[in-house]
């Protein structure tokens, strides 16, 4: 048990969703665990509320404090609605992910600016639904304008052995398997860059949220593509652990700038408002709406149909 207070007044602004080898942020002054009940559910572990120089930021360990849930029982929904809840609006979401190419080595980060979807329909992937019917571009998954922050930083921190690639395309598969040597060739020949089992929907949901999502990726082995050699569980943890450092130092410059006064409009995710709510209402007829629905859409938009 926790002696930390389990509210927070105050809007958070900004999240970290940690991955897998990332289920705490150390060296944060920590301020609160909430864990908040949202029309989906709870999240996926209690939110820590951590305060960066006298920002607070948000942590969440996607796959729970001790690694319970696999990338298919994730709850994304009741993730990204607490998250929003508490006034997230910027997503950081790192993961773990297997190189399709031979330039991404392991260790390397990548900033994604696309993904492929080969999740298989088995995760909840919306929350526009039962009564409430609502559509929202996803062309460019992530965030261009986080991105730029994330790549300056990792090049200024190319002298301590971080190496970036600066886009690329992850596809999510649906896992928990990894795949087969023939998939991860075909993989390949579509373009995709690197391969992981949790980018969707995390991001299609946050888009949903009208929230500012950039997925930070670290290699962690070559699938199986490459060689004759299976990816393993323990490569991944081995490779993620040894470069620990390096996610720290990313992850510290990335707040650091994120929450400098002259990216408050940035983090506030002020350029993604009205992407869902300014057409929300013109879909379903107001006859045609379920009061659930509508009950649940309030809790992420409060006040939405005034
Ligand atoms: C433990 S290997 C497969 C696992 O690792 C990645 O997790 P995350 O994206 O949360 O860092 C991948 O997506 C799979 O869930
Ligand atoms: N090869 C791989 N496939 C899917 N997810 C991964 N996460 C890390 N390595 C992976």
């Amino acid at each position: 048990m926790s002696s930390l207070p389990n509210e927070f007044q105050g809007a958070v602004h900004i999240a970290v969703i940690g991955g897998t080898g990332l289920q705490k942020l150390d060296g944060y002054e920590p301020v609160a665990v909430v864990n908040p009940q949202t029309p989906w559910g709870y999240p996926s572990s209690p939110i820590h509320i951590l305060k960066h120089n006298d920002t607070p930021i948000a942590f969440l360990s996607r796959h729970g404090d001790s690694h319970q849930h696999a990338p298919h029982e994730v709850p994304n929904r009741a993730n990204i609605a607490a998250l929003r809840h508490l006034g997230v609006r910027t997503v950081i979401a790192f993961s773990a992910v297997g190189s399709l190419q031979e330039e991404i080595k392991p260790r390397d980060f990548v900033v994604p600016d696309q993904v492929i979807d080969r999740t298989k329909g088995v995760r909840p992937f919306t929350f526009f639904e039962k009564g409430l019917v609502g559509h929202v571009g996803f062309a460019d998954p992530f965030d261009a304008k986080i991105a730029d922050v994330v790549k300056e930083c990792a090049h200024a921190l190319a002298g301590d052995g971080v190496v970036l690639h600066e886009k690329g395309t992850i596809i999510c598969m649906e896992g928990p398997q990894f795949s087969t040597r023939a998939e991860s060739h075909m993989y390949r020949s579509w373009g995709g860059s690197v391969i992981n089992m949790s980018a969707l929907p995390e991001a299609k949901l946050a888009r949903e949220a009208e929230m500012a999502y950039q997925m930070i990726c670290m290699a962690t082995d070559y699938d199986c593509w490459k060689s004759t050699e299976d990816v393993d569980v323990a490569m991944v943890m081995s490779h993620m652990s040894a470069n620990a450092s390096n996610a720290k130092l990313l992850i510290g410059a990335v707040l650091d700038r994120l929450s400098h006064e002259n990216n408050s409009d940035l983090v506030q995710g002020k350029h993604w408002v009205g992407v869902t709510t300014g057409f929300l209402k013109f879909v379903t007829k107001p006859e045609g709406r379920k009061q659930e629905a509508l009950d649940n859409v309030e809790y992420l938009f409060p006040g939405w149909l005034n």
